[in-house]
């Protein structure tokens, strides 16, 4: 059965919804009092639990308000049928008008505070039922039916006896069965989807403890058996059992079968502890079951409360670390992004742009580390220079026009790369002019590169816009000899440069020395 008393969007035509309900509540009203008189009545007449009230609250509870009035006739009729035999008409309308008075009190001021959807699903929620059912409205309720038990003609000096009897009564009911009811359709789909063979085995178990407890509290001890009775409390641990493993559902349902095992052992065997009075003993058990009920559920939302709050700083924790990866990886991506970006401004303020290969200052930077790194590690290794320069440069922009010019220095600067090694360096010096260092060269390797880079640039086909352009370059020579700075050492490739092209172009000048750093002659 699933919710039966909700409002649903099913098949079921609405006309109908209205007096099922009514006919729900009025059958578990009815068995609810048939058997409070029937089965919770004391040998002295004193009903120890009330139940057909928490089935009216529960109703209440669980109900859209406008299915409320389905209430009032249900519990009307259920109360004079189940009264009728045992007192007069206008008694039992009376009883009923008392407790419809108690359930709607209750329910409505549980639900102004706890919200129209109530549930026993935290401590604040549960607090509040207690508050309200239990405590306030069975107490008002228990007044009013204290008197009509005096206009029965009762005696006066037994009201507030009739009036601790309807409340104690009622107040159980409400406090073992309401919650259970409640539970029983709000958790019915968790409760169905957690159900498993562990958990029914467990189940067992704990009923089997409260029923074996239930069964030597009251017997051990009663009657003239053995003098020395066991205690109640010894209910508390099964019943703690069950709101510590199944929650409210559990506890709720392990305070009703002790309640069940109990009055049926009070009221159908007679077995009450020696020496005690038959009311003391029912008051005893009225509230041995009140604080096993309040405590067993009180713990129960108390643990469902720690749980949800734990279950929260977890999700909350998933989701902080969630955000953290997400902006490490958003971090990295940016870094990554920056580190391309300032890798391409290097790239960009260091190239010349017409060549694609080191610019000016690019190739001085280097040449000056070069030659600082040589100066610190007093190092020997050699280290020259060379200095291109295209012939006629001129005539090639006035005939052909400037953008064949820049064809042929971009296509120099290829060939200049292809004839070197790959840790020498080429930069554009500016207009013309070329410069290549060639790190741990000696004087005759120097020279060797220099006629190299020469014939290679005679050899090459220029070609532009289907134009043969010739092409040759003046190379100037300088090998460090180990003591100049960068300024010195291109100024004397400057003058070779000079002297070639003065001697004719096309071919290369320098002087080489004897000896120059990184010889094997130079440090003998
Ligand atoms: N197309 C082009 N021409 C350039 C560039 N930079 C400098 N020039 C030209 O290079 C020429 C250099 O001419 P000059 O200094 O007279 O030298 P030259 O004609 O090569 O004669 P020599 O060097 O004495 O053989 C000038 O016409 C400049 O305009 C450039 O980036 N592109």
């Amino acid at each position: 059965m699933s919710r039966p008393l909700e409002p649903t969007t099913s098949a079921f035509p609405d006309w109908l919804t209205g007096p099922l309900i009514g006919i729900v509540v009025a059958a578990g009203y009815f068995v609810g009092a048939w058997l409070g008189v029937t089965q919770t009545i004391s040998p002295e007449g004193k009903a120890i639990i009330w139940p057909p009230n928490a089935v009216a609250l529960a109703a209440l509870l669980l109900l859209p308000r406008h299915r409320w009035p389905w209430v009032i006739p249900a519990v009307l009729l259920a109360e004079i049928a189940a009264d009728l035999p045992a007192f007069p008409l206008w008694s039992a309308v009376a009883f009923g008008l008392i407790n419809l008075f108690e359930v709607f009190l209750a329910a409505t001021l549980i639900r102004w505070l706890s919200g129209p959807r109530f549930d026993f699903d935290s401590l604040s929620r549960g607090a509040c039922f207690l508050l309200f059912g239990p405590l306030l409205a069975a107490t008002l309720a228990a007044f009013l039916g204290a008197g009509v038990y005096l206009a029965l003609g009762k005696e006066a000096s037994a009201y507030f006896a009739y009036w601790q009897m309807w409340w104690f009564g009622d107040a159980l009911g409400l406090l073992i069965l309401t919650p259970l009811l409640v539970v029983a359709v709000r958790q019915f789909d968790e409760l169905r989807t957690r159900w498993n063979r562990a958990r029914a085995a467990e189940a067992i178990a704990v009923a089997a403890l409260v029923i074996t407890l239930g069964f030597l509290v009251h017997s051990v001890g009663s009657g003239t058996r053995i003098s020395q009775p066991l205690s109640q409390i010894l209910l508390l641990p099964p019943v703690f059992w069950a709101a510590a493993r199944f929650g409210v559902p559990g506890a709720a349902s392990a305070v009703a079968l002790a309640a069940t095992v109990s009055i049926g052992f009070m009221v159908h065997w007679d077995s009450l502890p020696p020496g005690l009075a038959p009311e003391t003993a029912i008051l005893a058990l009225q509230e041995f079951l009140a604080v096993a009920a309040i405590v067993g559920v009180g713990l129960g939302l108390m643990l469902g409360d720690l749980r949800a709050s734990r279950e929260g700083l977890r999700a909350a924790h998933d989701e902080l670390e969630r955000k953290n990866r997400e902006l490490e990886e958003r971090v990295a991506e940016r870094t990554q992004a920056l580190r391309d970006a300032n890798q391409r401004l290097e790239a960009i303020a260091s190239t010349d742009a017409l060549t694609g290969i080191a610019n000016r200052w690019h190739f001085l930077e280097v040449a000056q580390r070069e030659v600082h790194r040589r100066h610190e590690a007093d190092s020997g290794s050699g280290l020259a220079l060379l200095m291109l320069d295209l012939d006629h440069f001129k005539q090639v922009n006035d005939t052909y026009g400037h953008p064949a010019g820049d064809h042929v220095l971009h296509t120099l600067a290829l060939t200049i790369r292809d004839n070197i090694r790959p840790l020498d360096l080429c930069g554009r010096f500016g207009g013309e002019e070329f410069l290549i260092l060639l790190p741990e060269a000696d004087g005759e390797t120097t020279r060797a590169v220099a006629e190299r880079l020469r014939e290679a640039v005679a050899a090459t086909r220029f070609e532009y816009q289907g134009q043969q352009l010739e092409v040759t370059v003046s190379v100037g020579l300088a090998v460090w000899d180990g003591q100049e700075d960068v300024d010195e050492l291109i100024q004397r490739a400057d003058t070779a440069l000079y002297r070639a092209k003065h001697r004719g172009r096309n071919r290369v000048e320098g002087d080489i020395p004897e000896t120059s750093p990184g010889d094997p002659k130079a440090s003998a």
